[in-house]
């Protein structure tokens, strides 16, 4: 039958898994997460399971003739915009699956049909799923096509050889090397002591490591390694939720991550979007049965900051910093220019929040600059941010930094922090956002909201209906909307929920900047917030991870 055009067709994913007879895990847990992605999911049984909330009592793959009727009967009419794997439960299987997979990437040269492998190796509640020959095909046939793999520790060093030891840095580096495009090892923060390290610990160490593990403990720590032109590696962490109700959270977690590659984002945003929903999962998780209940993840579960991850380059998320509220005088109108003469230009005519951004200038040209620009902002009263050159910001006694994600490991954040700068990050997606609120910044600026033709950049516009979403998602930080502004969008913006609108070409492009600074600032000033009526729920992807050819 033709589809209704007034009725969106959802994006399909499909689940090549186990049932449960408990409905906790498997299928039943895919499907929950799917359904709360708005993705049309579908399914193909490769084993059935009979179990409960205490235990597995039997396991029975399909055989493979039966499995691939089904993934012909589902590429004949639905084709799959992501597939998601879990328990297949015998070689021949895996092989179906692999075939597949290889049939529909040829047929669909064009997109990139993710494949999310989540390994089944064994039960929670103890019965195993694969022996050494499963576990070999898993390495040599089905990783090498992962565009995410979603082990938890013990499975990934189920592949690896002498691995006993190593934690979840080590193990994704080694699934990668499997061919898995991106690897996220969760469930990475089981910092037990080890017996050797508490043989070599002396007694004062020995009170603040235990000290560390129960802070950490209070976390929920995943590992991510990914690369999607930018290198995205780090730990995702989100304030555990006590819940002894948590059968089917690595289903969920991985469809949630299928769902979101269905919707087109790339595997680092998709496993935030992932953890933000099985956060929300255990929250809603309930009983049934003697044993854990179902995590049930829900729509919605991407506007509550709170199952928003951070993103560390070490497992200790309690940030150390909180950097300094943005006065009350810089919200409205925040002028980019590239030399100190702008400077004085924009403050003249009644701007009050500047950032100075110079590319490429001789190191004596740039100390000048940045001196006679702190000394411009500071006679008037005005906030004088500087791009990039922390290091001279700081030693000028400019009044903040502005950083982009490629600048945060190079700068010393602690430094910074100690000097009581205000700190902007740069974010274009969701990961970059989590790195961002890791350091707590005094606002983060969300970009690029429209095309600009300031310099070349990878990802998509993002628009007015994204900047409402992140606005309302981060109540607690300040949100800069840049892109592409003029006076009639800077307005949108404001009305959107931005703090500031940050302008470039508009003003230092314009025939007749004094006019084109008035309107902005009429467009920015007391414009009210509109009323949230309709949020996305959650943010349109801003790098297309279907597209096979930005993932090359
Ligand atoms: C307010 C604001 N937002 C974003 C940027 C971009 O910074 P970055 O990502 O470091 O890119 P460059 O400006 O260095 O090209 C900014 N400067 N200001
Ligand atoms: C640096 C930057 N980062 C995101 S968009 C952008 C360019 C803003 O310039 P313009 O206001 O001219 O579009």
């Amino acid at each position: 039958m033709a589809g209704d055009d007034a009725i969106p067709r959802r994006p399909v994913v499909w689940t090549i898994a186990g049932t449960d007879s408990g409905g906790g895990a498997g299928i039943h847990a895919d499907t929950r997460a799917l359904d709360a992605f708005g993705v049309h999911g579908a399914c193909a049984v490769a084993a059935v399971t009979a179990q409960h909330s205490l235990a597995v009592t039997h396991v029975e793959p399909v055989s493979p003739a039966v499995l691939g009727a089904q993934l012909e009967a589902l590429a004949a009419d639905m084709p799959p915009d992501a597939i998601k794997t879990g328990l297949l439960a015998s070689v021949e299987n895996l092989r179906v699956v692999v075939a597949h997979v290889r049939r529909l990437r040829a047929r669909f040269p064009d997109r990139a049909v993710p494949l999310v492998v989540d390994p089944v190796f064994g039960a929670t509640t103890g019965a195993s799923f694969a022996d050494e020959a499963l576990r070999v095909a898993y390495r040599e046939e089905l990783l090498p096509l992962a565009t995410l793999a979603t082990p938890n520790v013990a499975e990934a060093r189920a592949l690896v050889p002498s691995s006993q030891l190593l934690g979840p840095e080590p193990l994704a580096r080694a699934w990668r090397a499997f061919g898995a495009r991106a690897v996220v090892v969760t469930g990475g923060d089981s910092d037990r002591l080890a017996e050797e390290e508490l043989e070599q610990l002396s007694t004062a160490r020995l009170a603040s490591r235990l000290a560390e593990i129960d802070s950490r403990a209070a976390w929920a720590h995943d590992w991510l390694d990914a690369e999607h032109g930018q290198r995205s590696r780090g730990w995702l962490a989100s304030r555990r939720i006590e819940t002894e109700h948590d059968h089917g959270t690595g289903c969920v977690f991985a469809s949630a991550a299928a769902a979101a590659m269905a919707h087109g984002f790339v595997a680092a945003d998709a496993v935030v979007l992932a953890k933000m929903a099985t956060c929300e999962g255990l929250r809603n998780a309930y009983a049934a049965g003697g044993g854990a209940g179902p995590v049930a993840p829900r729509a919605g579960f991407a506007t509550r900051l709170a199952n928003l991850p951070v993103l560390n380059p070490l497992p200790d998320a309690d940030s150390r910093f909180a950097f300094p509220a943005m006065p009350g005088h810089t919200r409205g109108l925040y002028a980019i220019v590239d030399s100190s003469a702008w400077v004085a230009r924009v403050l003249a005519e009644g701007v009050r929040l500047v950032q100075l951004r110079v590319k490429e200038v001789p190191a004596d040209l740039l100390v000048r600059e940045i001196r006679a620009a702190v000394a411009i902002a500071r006679a008037v009263g005005a906030t004088l941010i500087v791009n990039d050159h922390w290091e001279l910001a700081l030693e000028l006694g400019a009044h903040g930094v502005h950083l982009g994600q490629d600048d945060l490991a190079g700068a010393d954040i602690d430094a910074l922090h100690h000097a009581g700068l205000l700190l902007g990050i740069s974010t274009h997606s969701y990961w970059e956002v989590c790195r961002a609120r890791a350091l707590r910044p005094s606002y983060i600026a969300c970009g690029p909201i429209h095309a600009t033709t300031l310099k070349q950049m990878p990802w998509i516009p993002q628009g007015d209906a994204n900047l409402a979403y992140w606005c309302a998602l981060l109540h607690d930080t300040p949100v800069v909307a840049i892109g592409g502004m003029d006076a009639a969008r800077a307005r949108d913006a404001m009305r959107a929920g931005a703090w500031a609108v940050a302008v470039v070409g508009a003003i230092t492009r314009s025939e007749d900047p004094r006019a084109a600074i008035g309107l902005l600032q009429q467009a920015t000033a007391s414009v009210s917030r509109a009323a949230p009526g309709s949020l996305p729920a959650f943010a349109r992807t801003t790098l297309d991870g279907s597209d096979t050819r930005r993932l090359a």
